[in-house]
């Protein structure tokens, strides 16, 4: 696949349905919440004003006309790695934690709703009655038309992380970038939170990235949008308006692509 980077033209696919994206430098994007950064304040669970807040940044995307799908991590509940320290089967501490994807994903619906932007939710594991099952066809449907899709269960496999199902869903609905919104604002040469004389990068290639091993993003992720050519980008989600600056061409975060 030749996926345009998006440096140094736009890339805008005219096959992405008439939303007018005048102002946004992308037509789709697939943005990856942090599960964690849903606790706000809290050691654990859900923080509402964090989640009114997003929907708000989400609902300024949606109203310049961008198609945006989301994956929601799972961390501010469970880990199926930390569980699995703690003694339980790591598959069953992956199932738990993939439906902790599912709860933040309701949580946000609710309230992306709330504030009158229609949104729905899919889930890798079939679960009848309260979330649609994953579909690609139908969720490019949703998206074209303006719905915001959240894709919950991350990829439905034990062993795996909400980072690589945002990378897969991304490549899968054919986002023309994934953001990666996190605590940090961007990639830096050594994890900035241990070492507070850490350099960012403005950008980097895949290769750098899988070469130094830079631990903002599991190397499963970087594989999957290497070998697709799909550009990342890395930003602060708790810097007010960042979200929004990123989408219509301002600097933030990093971006990791496929380099020079
Ligand atoms: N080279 C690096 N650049 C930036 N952040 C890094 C780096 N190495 C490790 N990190 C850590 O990665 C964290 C983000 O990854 P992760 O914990 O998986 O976030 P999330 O919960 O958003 O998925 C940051 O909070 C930071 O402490
Ligand atoms: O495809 C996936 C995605 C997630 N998980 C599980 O769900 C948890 C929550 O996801 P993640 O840690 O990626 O959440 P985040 O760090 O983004 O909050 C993970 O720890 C895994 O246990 C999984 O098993 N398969």
């Amino acid at each position: 696949m030749s996926r345009d980077v998006e440096e140094p033209t736009p890339h805008v696919a005219p096959s992405k349905g008439k939303a007018e994206s005048s102002k946004s430098k992308y037509k789709r994007i697939l943005l990856k919440l942090s599960g964690e950064a849903l606790m706000g304040e809290h050691d654990f669970g859900i923080d509402p004003k964090v989640l009114d807040r997003m929907a708000l940044e989400i609902g300024q995307l949606v109203g310049i006309g961008v198609q945006v799908g989301i994956v929601i991590g799972g961390g501010n509940l469970f880990r199926g790695a930390a569980l699995n320290e703690a003694g339980m089967d790591r598959v069953t501490g992956d199932h738990m934690g993939m439906l902790a994807t599912v709860m933040n994903a309701l949580a946000m619906r609710d309230a992306l709703e709330r504030s009158n932007i229609r949104s729905r939710v899919m889930s890798a594991i079939p679960m009848s009655g309260v979330v649609e099952h994953y579909d690609r066809r139908t969720a490019i449907r949703y998206l074209t038309s303006g719905d915001v899709v959240l894709f919950s269960a991350g990829t439905g496999n034990p062993f795996f992380t909400t980072d690589s199902a945002a990378c897969l869903r991304g490549i899968e609905v054919d986002a023309d970038v994934v953001i990666k919104a996190t605590k940090v604002d961007g990639v830096y040469n050594k994890d900035p939170v241990k070492h507070p004389d850490a350099v960012k990068y403005d950008q980097l290639s895949y290769d750098d990235a899988l070469d130094q091993k830079l631990g903002v993003m599991d190397l499963t992720a970087i594989c999957l949008v290497r070998d697709h050519n799909m550009p990342v980008r890395v930003f602060d989600m708790n810097k007010p308006g960042a979200l929004l600056n990123m989408v219509v061409g301002g600097k933030e975060g990093t971006l990791i692509y496929r380099g020079e």
